[in-house]
C-alpha cells in the first residue's frame, strides 16, 4: 500500500520527481511512499513528506483510491488532501530528484506514472478551485 498527498497552495500541486534508479524513474508524482505493515496510512504520509521533502503535514481526507498493475508490481494508492502546518518549512527535494509547484494546465498525464492518470482530473478541478 502507497499513500500520496495532495497538497495545494495558492493555485499550484506540489509534485515531486522520482529518482534515477527507482521504480518510473523521473516521472513526476504526488509526494509519499510505502506504508510499513501495521502502520497507519495517514502517519506513513506525515513521515514521507517529511523524509522527501522536509514539511511538517496534516492530512485530511481521501481524495482517491486505485490500484495498478506494473509489469513488475502492484500498488494499491491512497491519495489524501495535505496542508503544511503553520512554521512548516517549505518543500524541498530531499530524498527526489527534484520537486515543483505546478498550475493545473501543467498537469500532463504524459509525465505521471500511469496509476495516476485516474486521479489527475480530480486534482486539476481541485487546483483549478483554488485558482485566484
Ligand atoms: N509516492 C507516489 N508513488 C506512486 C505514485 N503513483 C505511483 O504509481 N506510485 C508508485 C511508485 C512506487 O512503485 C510506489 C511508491 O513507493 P516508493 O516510492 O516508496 O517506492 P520505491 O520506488 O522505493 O519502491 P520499491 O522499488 O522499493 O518497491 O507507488 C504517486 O503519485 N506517488
Amino acid at each position: 500500500m502507497v499513500a500520496a498527498g495532495i497538497l495545494i497552495e495558492h493555485g499550484r500541486v506540489l509534485l515531486t520527481q522520482r529518482k534515477k534508479g527507482a521504480h518510473l524513474e523521473g516521472a513526476w508524482e504526488f509526494p509519499g511512499g510505502k506504508v510499513e505493515p501495521s502502520e497507519d496510512p495517514r502517519d506513513a504520509l506525515v513521515r514521507e513528506l517529511r523524509e522527501e521533502v522536509g514539511i511538517e503535514a496534516a492530512v485530511g481526507d481521501v481524495v482517491e483510491v486505485t490500484f495498478h498493475r506494473y509489469p513488475a508490481k502492484a500498488v494499491l494508492l491512497l491519495f489524501y488532501r495535505v496542508e503544511r502546518r503553520a512554521g512548516s518549512p517549505e518543500p524541498a527535494a530531499l530524498d527526489v530528484a527534484d520537486v515543483r509547484w505546478a498550475a493545473h494546465e501543467d498537469l500532463r498525464e504524459d509525465e505521471f506514472p500511469p496509476a495516476d492518470i485516474v486521479v489527475l482530473s480530480k486534482v486539476r478541478a481541485l487546483v483549478a478551485d483554488r485558482a485566484g
